[in-house]
């Protein structure tokens, strides 16, 4: 097991410890704040609700976490430090020489700064390559991206291992060439962020207009395609240098206060916090934090399922995770052919939680009919096979909602053949949390071909492995329920 230091573990090193602990490292923290403990632990309820409902593999098991009196027990042995304590940089040279004395000289200590150069961080360091800026967004346990700065003074082995650890834990390292204040991304947010504090200023819109004007429109589209993509179709036909010779006279037109940054008096002070006080007071910071957890894991498995953006990286994230977590591809990759076949292993997304605070029965159903969909492919209806002109149609289902699952749960489901012979696939899915049994769905499927739309005989490269687990399983006991149709128990 790896294990990674986290040093201040307020919003943003809470959310590290999250990312790193449900990605299977242990963790230590160290954080001189006596309310960090439950902050942490709050945040990491959060995080366990949604980050794992990204994928549809499970997660590793999760690491132990730690709090650490010092940051000598913190970082001994550490692969990774994480140093996220606030923007000041007197602190952070006087925090990166403790943890230096200290810590393995082949580990790395990336910085969670969102403003200074790794040229400023490295001043007076013992050995200055060690330090990184890895600056993440937050959430940092859902959005994947990371500027990684490693500045001109650096070893391309910590970059190398940077990339390693970032990739493993889910996250997006965009390596930044040049160092600059702020990074990338930072001189956007704060170019928007200077604008909108002038429209409020100027009395032309409030904090919660100004966020409209964000989240009905253009947020939408710079989350799935960014700025250059979005412009190039606004460009039409005639794209990019059409859109470039249209719109961009209008950069040197008086519409921007860009540099210009309003005085900060007490009076727009108090003027920005009350807007936002009726704005968004009616929640406490964790429910705000909640409703926009749901939001974008609703928003990002929209962009999985488009393998798009943000989307295609869960989808790679899954792909590794399958390597080592086991679910099955091909009959010859099953262990055991005398027992039910793992078909599912995953986490309850929070986008598929509903009013009554549990997994909605639509899900069970989604549930089930990935099982099958994998059953399918264990059997040989492959992707190939399919475009060749085979597979099956779902005739019958039969489910039981047995017990309830929330927001985050690992669940599995094991799929047994009650029969496989001819045009027809008679399958029984149990879902579990552990020990637990969720659910049950019973599925008569029929072998088609799809030009004619009809039943069919499947091809020996499907019917042969199907009888073999359909042989094998026949002498597993019926399960309870099969073939019981609804009624009063
Ligand atoms: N809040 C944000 O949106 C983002 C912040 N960042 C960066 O992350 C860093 C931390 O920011 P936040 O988490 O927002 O601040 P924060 O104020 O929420 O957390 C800082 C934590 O550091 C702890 N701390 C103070 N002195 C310490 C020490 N000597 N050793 C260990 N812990 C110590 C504090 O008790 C506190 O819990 C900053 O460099 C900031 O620029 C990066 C991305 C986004
Ligand atoms: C406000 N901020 C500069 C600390 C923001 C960031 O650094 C990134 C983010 O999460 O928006």
């Amino acid at each position: 097991m790896k294990t990674a230091a986290i040093v201040g573990g307020g919003v943003i090193g809470g959310g590290w410890a999250a990312r790193f602990l449900l990605n299977g490292w242990n963790v230590r923290v160290f954080d001189p704040d006596p309310e960090a403990k439950r902050k942490i632990g709050e945040v990491l309820d959060n995080a366990r609700a949604s980050l794992p409902g990204l994928y549809d593999m499970a997660m590793p098991d999760e690491g132990t976490l730690t709090y650490c009196d010092t940051l000598a027990e913190t970082v001994k042995g550490a692969k990774w430090v994480q140093e996220s304590v606030p923007e000041r940089l007197e602190l952070k040279h006087k925090v990166f020489a403790e943890i230096q004395a200290h810590l393995d000289p082949e580990a790395v200590i990336g910085s969670s700064t969102s403003g200074f150069k790794p040229s400023e961080l490295q001043e007076g360091a013992k050995d200055p390559t060690q330090i990184l800026v890895t600056h993440p967004f937050n959430p940092v346990y859902l959005l994947p991206l990371i500027e990684l700065v490693p500045g001109d003074n650096h070893d391309p082995r910590a970059v190398a291992w940077a990339k390693t650890v970032l990739t493993e834990i889910g996250m997006f390292p965009l390596e930044v060439r040049k160092e600059i204040d702020a990074h990338i991304a930072d001189r956007f947010l704060e170019a928007v962020w200077r604008e909108a504090l002038w429209l409020i200023k100027d009395g032309i819109a409030t904090t919660e207009e100004i966020d409209e004007a964000i989240r009905m429109g253009f947020g939408m589209r710079w989350a799935q395609m960014g700025l250059f993509e979005t412009y190039r179709i606004a460009g039409g036909e005639a794209g990019m240098r059409h859109f470039i010779e249209q719109f961009g006279p209008c950069l040197s037109w008086p519409w921007t206060k860009l540099m210009d940054v309003p005085e900060l008096t007490d009076e727009l002070i108090d003027q920005i916090a009350d807007q936002s006080d009726a704005q968004s007071g009616m929640y406490t910071i964790r429910e705000l934090e909640r409703h926009r957890d749901a939001n974008l894991v609703g928003m990002m498995r929209t962009l999985k399922a488009r393998d798009w953006g943000a989307g295609a990286l869960l989808n790679t994230h899954d792909k590794v995770m399958n390597q080592t977590g086991g679910i099955a591809e091909r009959l010859a990759d099953v262990s055991d052919l005398s027992k039910p076949v793992k078909t599912v292993e995953r986490a309850v997304p929070i986008d598929w939680t509903d009013y009554n605070g549990h997994m909605n029965e639509a899900r069970y159903l989604q549930a089930f009919g990935d099982a099958t969909d994998r059953l399918m492919l264990i059997v040989g209806c492959t992707p190939d096979y399919i475009a060749e002109g085979g597979s099956y149609f779902t005739a019958e289902t039969h489910i039981r909602h047995i017990d309830e699952v929330h927001a985050g749960a690992k669940i599995r489901v094991e799929t047994q053949v009650l029969a496989g012979a001819g045009k027809k696939m008679h399958l029984f899915h149990a879902m579990y949390e552990g020990d637990r049994l969720l659910a049950t769905g019973e599925h008569m499927l029929i072998h088609v071909s799809l030009e004619t739309r009809k039943a069919s005989d499947p091809a020996p490269s499907v019917a042969d492995p199907l009888a073999r687990l359909a042989t094998a399983h026949a002498d597993l006991p019926r399960p309870e329920g099969a073939g019981a149709a609804v009624g009063v128990r």
